[in-house]
Order: C-alpha cells, then structure tokens, then sequence
C-alpha cells in the first residue's frame, strides 16, 4: 500500500507535467472536476433510489418509471463528454466514447422510454444496476484522480469490475432491445412507410435488429480498449494504440 501510495505521488507528479505539456489549464481542471462530482452524485442518487424502492415495495415492477427523470437528465448530460474529447480536454478518442455515450442514450430515449410495455423486464433491471455500479466508480476515479488524492481500490476497480460488468450490460442492453422488438413490429413506431410526401421508407423493427447486430463488431472494440487501458493504468505498460 505504502509503495503504492509512492507510485501515486509520482504518478499524480507526471500527470501534473502532462496536464502542463498539454494545457489543461486551472480553469479547465476546474470544470472537469465539478462535471465528475455531479456525475457521481447524480448515479449516486440514482442508487440510493433503486435501493429505497426496492425496499419499500418488495419488486422490480414500477422501478424504471420511479427513476426515469433523473435517468434521463443524468444519461443525457453524459452527451458532454463527447465534446470533451472533441476539444481535446480529455485523451480520449470521440468515436470511442461517442460509441458508448450514443448507444447509452439509445437505450434510455428510444428504447425505454419509448416502449412502456418493457419497462418492467428483468434486462432493465440488470442493466441499470450495473451502469450505476459502473458509473459511480467511473466517475469517482477520475474526481479523485483530478483531486491527486486516489485511492488504490478505486483506481483498481474502474479498471477491473468493467469485465464482469462490460458483458453484464451489453446483455442487459440486447435481452431488453430483443423484447422491444415484438411491440415496435405490432405499433410501427417510429416507422414511416410508402407512400408518403417525402417518399421515404423506414422501419424502426429492422433499424432495432441492425443496432443489435452492431454490437457485435462495437462491443469487443470497446472492451478491449478498456482491457489496454486497464494494462496500461494498473501494470504500467506502454500502449501504443492505433489512431482511432
Ligand atoms: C445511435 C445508436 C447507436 C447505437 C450503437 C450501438 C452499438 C453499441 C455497441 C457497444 C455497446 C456498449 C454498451 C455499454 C454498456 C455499458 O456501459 S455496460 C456497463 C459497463 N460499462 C463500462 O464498464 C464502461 C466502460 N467504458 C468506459 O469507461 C468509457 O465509456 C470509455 C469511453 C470506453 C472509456 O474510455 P477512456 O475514456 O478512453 O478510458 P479512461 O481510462 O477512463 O480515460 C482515458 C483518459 O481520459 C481521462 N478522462 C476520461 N474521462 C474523464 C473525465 N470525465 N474527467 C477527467 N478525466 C477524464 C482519464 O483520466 C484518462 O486520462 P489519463 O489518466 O491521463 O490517461
């Protein structure tokens, strides 16, 4: 622990130098760690939410519905991330974290939200208890790393639960995409069929298969940014990565 605790010294030193190097400024520094404490308030909240109503009525049924406002806005805010990348405030690629960000709110907005019929499924559950685990510890880290003060377990856990978690969502994400499918086939939501005025066609059933089919090609190249990102933050190891 002692060692570590050393490392990190050292660590918070040379990302201090690289913060320099590359600008990020008090100001910016300032922003980036208010962003990250509202962020884990907010998916703290949404915790503590889950648990009171779990407790109180004993079932999962009713449980999306009590949470989605704050869901919602805290989900939706996440969008800011994206242009963090895209100004360059953050190393992180756009398309990397545009990938996550877009398909967390696809859940949210126009799965979800959209499709009452679903909301009480099991894969709703498993996939909101697991985002918040996620993103409390997601957000913690880099509060705490911002802070130069970061607890061992934290950083270990960011960069190991995603591997048990990572899988867990994804199915969670597919299970309840998949038993959307049969109430968007029945309604034609979202849907526009010919003839209409803009001679357009689409349909949201085969654009709900497409994005399930996605995650197949999507999905491994975000776990294994994470399993190198994870070699790169717990082992040390130099990672050249390929421009994304
Ligand atoms: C329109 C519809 C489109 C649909 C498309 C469908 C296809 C989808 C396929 C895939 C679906 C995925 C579904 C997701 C499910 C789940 O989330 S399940 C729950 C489990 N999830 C996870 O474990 C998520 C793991 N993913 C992430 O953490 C991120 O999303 C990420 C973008 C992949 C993270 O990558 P990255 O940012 O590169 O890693 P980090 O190591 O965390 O950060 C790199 C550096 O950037 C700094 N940084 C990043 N963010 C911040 C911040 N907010 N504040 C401050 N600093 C930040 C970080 O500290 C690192 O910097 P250094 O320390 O200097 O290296």
């Amino acid at each position: 622990m002692a060692s570590s605790e050393e490392d990190g010294g050292a660590a918070s030193e040379e990302k201090e130098n690289n913060n320099k190097k590359r600008g990020k400024g008090t100001v910016a520094t300032a922003w980036l760690a208010f962003y990250n404490i509202a962020m884990t308030a907010g998916w703290l909240v949404l915790a503590m939410a889950m648990m009171r109503f779990y407790m109180q009525k004993g079932t999962h049924k009713g449980l999306y519905r009590s949470i989605a406002r704050t869901l919602k806005f805290f989900q939706t805010f996440a969008l800011i991330e994206v242009g963090h990348c895209a100004i360059g405030l953050i190393r992180t690629s756009v398309i990397v974290t545009g990938v996550q960000v877009s398909s967390r709110i696809f859940m949210v907005w126009f799965v979800t939200n959209s499709i009452r019929q679903i909301q009480n499924e099991e894969s709703v559950v498993l996939f909101l208890v697991v985002w918040t685990l996620t993103e409390i510890t997601r957000y913690s880290y880099y509060t705490f790393n911002l802070l130069h003060h970061l607890p061992y377990f934290i950083k270990w856990a960011r960069y190991t639960l995603f591997i048990i978690l990572y899988p867990l969502g994804v199915a969670g994400e597919l299970l309840t995409i998949y038993s959307a499918l049969p109430f968007v086939r029945r309604s034609g939501m979202y849907s526009m069929r010919l003839p209409n005025k803009y001679n357009v066609s689409f349909d949201y059933y085969y654009c709900l298969v497409v994005i399930m089919l996605s995650y197949i090609p999507l999905f491994p190249q975000l776990f294994f940014h994470m399993l190198r990102q994870r070699r790169r933050v717990l082992h040390g190891e130099v990672i050249v990565e390929k421009d994304d």
